[in-house]
């Protein structure tokens, strides 16, 4: 198997673990990974029902977003993932969901807040909500400033401490080493989504102290791995 059969595959799997978890109903959602020494990224074909998709229905593109290889046409979110893979130099894999409570989050424009050590696990802080889009910009590249906002949200801030973000009035997006690490923290964020919505609805003071989150985090991702030191 190619390199690049190889990457479909795993892109495909990806794309089916997206549904297998519940994230995505229709054609909503997509995943891509990158083969960075190649320059290739291979995303799920636009507009595809997941229950008729085949691996072989994943699309090549280059890092300029020119098909390489496929017949199909790319994810709607191309521009999105391309942009991200060019700031994020560490991640190998992309993924989008329109997840309920996730959506929810986006669509009330509010960051989901680090009050448990469930979300402590897997994000060092709380999973931002980016900014309004300017009229000029949501009449202009549309995809590719959506992901020009995520990438202005984080700063200088470690992507691989908090993987994932929520666009606002539109859905999440998350990342990772690979595609299915990427769709595992979209499983997360929908998770502590999910939670979050339940405890702000219960007491919209919610809190939770520094040391236990710096505790939780480093415990999974290693000493001084907290606050991007790592
Ligand atoms: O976010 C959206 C649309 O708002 C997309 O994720 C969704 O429609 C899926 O589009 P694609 O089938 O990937 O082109």
């Amino acid at each position: 198997m190619s390199s690049l059969e190889e990457m479909k595959k795993q892109v495909f799997e990806a794309n089916m673990a997206l549904v297998g978890h519940g994230l995505v109903i229709l054609t909503w959602g997509n995943v891509s990974g990158i083969m960075r020494a190649e320059g290739i990224v291979v995303i799920k074909p636009s507009g595809v029902p997941y229950d008729e998709m085949k691996a072989e229905d994943m699309v090549a593109i280059d890092l300029d977003g020119n098909k390489v290889e496929g017949k199909l046409k790319p994810s709607s979110d191309t521009a999105t993932h391309l942009v991200l893979y060019k700031a994020f130099k560490e991640i190998g894999g992309v993924a989008h969901t329109h997840s309920t409570h996730g959506a929810a989050w986006a669509q009330a424009g509010m960051s989901i807040p680090l009050t448990g050590t469930t979300h402590a696990d897997y994000f060092s802080d709380a999973i931002p909500c980016t900014r309004d889009m300017t009229q000029a910009e949501i009449e202009g590249e549309f995809e590719k400033t959506t992901g020009d906002v995520i990438v202005e949200t984080f700063g200088n801030r470690n992507p691989m401490h908090i993987p994932g973000v929520l666009v606002k009035n539109h859905a999440p997006f998350t990342w990772g080493k690979s595609p299915a690490e990427a769709v595992r923290n979209s499983v997360v964020l929908e998770e502590v989504a999910k939670m979050g919505a339940i405890a702000h609805s219960l007491n919209p003071n919610l809190s939770m102290n520094d040391h236990l989150t710096r505790k939780h985090f480093e415990r999974k991702h290693g000493p001084n791995a907290y606050y991007g030191q790592g």
